[in-house]
């Protein structure tokens, strides 16, 4: 007699809700270059142009301070980058730009923390880690369910985006984006997402990463 397997797994559903390969925009035409299903991570082209780039390196020059990470702020050895949110600043290309990621991410701007940019220079990594906080954490009551990771800057060589559990590699390009989510019922799913900024070895790396919360925020 045969033995049946029953595959009782069903595809949970996603935030991102972009079929085919492009993602229209109010403003823009994005390509979608490759995705994963489960988790959902997809890298995105031509999400922002050179001019729009080089604008959010620009602002974020004045803010920049040696990257605190977590609720305690410390400063840690797990980044080792200097980040900034870009928060309460009047900026015609910040606007747009947060406008776009919104309709990417499917998610209205008043549940993201701010862009937040991050300057990697040859040496500089970011290690393994989850975007989500832990539940014990008091961020936990409003937690973080994607994020998209926009490269500014074409790195000479290193700082790649890598999801060790997933094996799968994103090459840092101007203008590029990786997109992943992390706000699934089977928890196994989530921790899939684990992630690290690889060592720049050549050259400096710049992002803008946008985490959305749950709720919204305030
Ligand atoms: O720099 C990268 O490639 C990843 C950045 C990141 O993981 C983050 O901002 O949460
Ligand atoms: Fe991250």
């Amino acid at each position: 007699m045969a033995i049946i397997f029953n595959d009782v797994h069903e595809k949970e559903s996603t935030i991102f809700s972009h079929n085919g390969n492009k993602i229209i925009t109010e403003d823009r035409e994005i390509d979608i270059l490759a995705r994963l299903e489960e988790p959902l991570v997809a890298v995105l082209g031509s999400v922002l142009d050179d001019e729009e780039c080089e604008a959010l390196i620009e602002l974020s020059k004045d803010h920049l301070k040696r990257s605190k990470i977590g609720s305690t702020r410390e400063v840690s050895d797990i980044r080792t980058s200097s980040g900034a949110f870009l928060t309460d600043i009047d900026n015609e290309v910040l606007a747009r730009v947060e406008k776009r990621v919104s309709e990417i991410m499917g998610i209205p701007t008043e549940h993201g923390e701010g862009l937040h940019i991050l300057h990697y220079q040859p040496g500089q990594e970011y290690k393994d880690h989850v975007d989500y906080f832990a539940e014990t954490s008091k961020a936990a009551s409003n937690n973080r369910i994607s994020t998209l990771v926009l490269y500014l800057n074409d790195v000479e060589e290193g700082g790649e985006t890598y999801f060790p559990k997933l094996n799968f590699t994103v090459r840092p390009k101007k203008g590029m984006a990786v997109y992943f989510e992390y706000f699934y019922n089977e928890e196994r799913l989530n921790e899939l997402t684990l992630h690290r900024g690889a060592p720049v070895i050549k050259g400096e790396k710049w992002v803008a990463t946008q985490w959305m919360r749950r709720k919204r925020i305030g």
